[in-house]
Order: structure tokens, then sequence, then C-alpha cells
């Protein structure tokens, strides 16, 4: 477990004072995949740099496995970040060693034999499915190998966290898919707690147990992410939640609707918002069934987090006005949350 409690932190330089983090309470539970996400300069390096004390909080504690880092000697510091793996952005591998150097780098400096290493290498190789690779240098392999092999090496010493510092934004969409799976892999084998920043929604959507969100050393949101996704409060939260999940009507749809009906005082619009069970029954099919209301479904979107389906859906309902409210009160009564879109918000 790791916990930050009242943690804050300010870098002083030339005279100005930046405060990065402003009283983080945080507690990531073991074995959880949780993400950090904010925009640049939000705070989420800071964050990660005192889960290893590499950088000290200016007040507040941080504990890992209820250890107060903040009373440890340098040598028992030492003890603790050997069972803290971290994966770089840009891979931070030596490129005048072999990848079969790289990944042997923490034991050489725990001064482990030979045969060890050479056994606990190969073993990580093949995990990476790069062991043909031992002899090559970094330059000779692909971002996505490089990563790999980023990884082999924080596995090296048998870790129980591994933070991972945008370990995905420099790779292409098909390469960030198979490190993502490789790193699901890794918490679920190895049960090893997996704190990963990013600034893209989608990085979350894909593996993340649990989020919390940065903005101005803040944490303005943190939960379950389908719990975050599904209704954000935060302005900055519903930023990066719409950058995954397309819950704006697209104009052209609007446009072509205006053109249909005439008159814009005329369509009477919603947007359905269905999260888990709502979104696995046939709650529209129903709808229509019923007769009450003749419904025109302009767009829809659906998205996968947590094996539970999260969708938004806009709807033209037609009708009697009364019919048009007995038709909302049913859909909210089977879970779907439904809100009118006023006719200001049309054009
Ligand atoms: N060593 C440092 N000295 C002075 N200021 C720093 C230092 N490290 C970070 N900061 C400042 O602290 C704030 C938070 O920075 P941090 O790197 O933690 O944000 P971030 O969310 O990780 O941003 P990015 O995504 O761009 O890396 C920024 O204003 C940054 O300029």
């Amino acid at each position: 477990m790791i916990k930050f409690e009242n943690v804050s932190k300010q870098y002083e330089r030339n005279g100005i004072t930046t405060q990065a983090l402003n009283n983080i309470n945080l507690t990531i539970a073991k074995g959880d995949i949780y993400g950090i996400i904010g925009y640049s300069g939000a705070g989420k390096s800071t964050l990660v740099r005192l889960i290893n004390f590499l950088e000290r909080p200016t007040e507040g504690s941080v504990r890992i496995h209820n250890q107060l880092l903040n009373q440890l000697s340098s040598q028992e510091l030492r003890q603790v970040r050997r069972k803290i793996g971290m994966i770089f952005q840009h891979f931070n591998l030596l490129e005048s060693k072999t990848v079969f150097e790289n990944v042997a780098i923490p034991l050489v400096l725990i001064k482990k034999d030979k045969q060890t290493i050479k056994q606990k290498v190969y073993e990580l190789l093949e995990f990476v499915g790069l062991s043909d690779k031992a002899n090559s240098y970094p330059k000779e392999l692909s971002g996505g190998q490089k990563q790999r092999i980023g990884i082999a090496r924080a596995l090296a010493n048998n870790p129980d966290i591994l933070l991972c510092d945008e370990a995905t934004s420099a790779l292409d969409p098909q390469t960030t898919q198979s490190i993502l799976d490789l790193i699901k892999q890794i918490n679920e084998k190895y049960k090893i707690t997996v704190v990963l920043i990013t600034h893209e929604m989608s990085v979350i959507e894909r593996i993340c147990h649990k989020v919390a969100v940065m903005e101005k050393g803040n944490i303005i949101e943190h939960g379950n992410v389908l719990d975050v996704f599904g209704h954000p409060k935060h302005h900055t939260t519903q930023n990066f939640v719409s950058s995954v999940i397309n819950d704006q009507i697209p104009s052209g749809v609007v446009e072509n609707l205006l053109k249909i009906e005439g008159n814009k005082n005329n369509i009477k619009l919603f947007k359905l918002e269905f999260l888990g069970r709502s979104a696995s029954e046939p709650v529209i099919n129903s709808l229509i069934l019923q007769q009450i209301v003749i419904v025109n479904i302009l767009f829809a979107h659906m998205s996968e987090i947590e094996k539970t389906v999260l969708g938004s859906m806009f709807v033209q309902l037609k009708g009697e006005n009364n019919n048009i409210d007995k038709a909302v009160h049913y859909l909210r009564e089977r879970g779907v949350q439904v809100t009118e879109i006023k006719q200001w918000e049309i054009n």
C-alpha cells in the first residue's frame, strides 16, 4: 500500500517558489493499477518521485507498506527503492551497453553472482518476448522493443511496485496497446502494484482500476475509473473524459435535424447516459414498444471500461408533451440518466 498524508511539495528556484503539490491525500491499495492523469505541470511527476523518495515532501508523510519513508536512513531508503521499479517515456537505456547488460544493471548493483544474473536476465527477456535481442544495442531496437527492455530492467529486483512515467507517450497506438497489455499481465501475474502517470485518458480507460485527476498540484477527483468516467464532476475531468467518450452531439447531426424540422422550437432533444446494467438492457427497444412517443436516435457512443459498458446517446422524442414526460420518466426508472438539451444549446 502507498499512502500520502497531507503531502505538499514546493520547489524554490532563483527566489521563485512553485507549489508543485498541495495537501495531497491518496491511498493506493496493493495490487491496484492506479492512473494519475493531468495536463502538463499538474504535479504528476512530482507525485511519482515522492513514492520512491527521489523528492522529499516539504510537508506531510509518505508510507509504503506502512513504512514511513520520511524517517528512513539513506541505507533503508535504498532497500525500499529496490522494491520499486520504474519505466520512463524515453526508456532511459544505456546506449553503450547491450540489451543483456541493460537488464542486468540492477542485479550488478546489488552484486549478484554471474550465473544468477544470467538466469534472471534471460528469464526476463523471455517474459517480454525479446530473448533473441540479448546482444543487440538499444539503437538497433524499435520504441516498443526499447520499452520492453525498460520493463525487463524494472522487474529485475522482483519489485512490488512499478511506476510508469508516461511510458507509452512516445509510442504509436498499436505499440501502446501491446505495452499496456504487458503492464496488465505483470500486474496480474506478479501482483505488482502499478502507478501510471499519463496525460492520455485512453491509457487510463484501457488498464487502470482507479484514477486520480490532478490540476495545479491538487487532486481534483479520484476513485474507480468507472465512477469518474461515468459522472465526471470537475471541468478538467470532463475534458479528459470527452477525449475518449464523445458525449457531444456533432454539429452536422443538429444541422440536418434543423433542416428536416424547420424550426428548432419543434425539436425535443435528449441526451441519454447509460452505465452498467442500463447499458446492457434493451431499454430503448422497450420504450419504442410502449408506443407513447417516436424515438429518433441521432447519435450514440459506447465504451467499455473494466468490463462495464458506458454509453451516451442523443435522441429526439416526438409526441405530445405529456407523453414525452412519461417516456423520460420510463427511462429514468430504468437507470438511464436523461438530460434535455435546451433549444439555445442546439445551434
Ligand atoms: N526540480 C524542479 N525545480 C523547480 N520546479 C519544478 C521542478 N520539478 C517540477 N517543477 C515544477 O513543479 C510543477 C509540477 O511539475 P511536474 O513535473 O510534477 O508536473 P507534471 O504534471 O508531471 O508535468 P509534465 O506532464 O509536463 O511532466 C511545475 O510547475 C514544474 O515547473
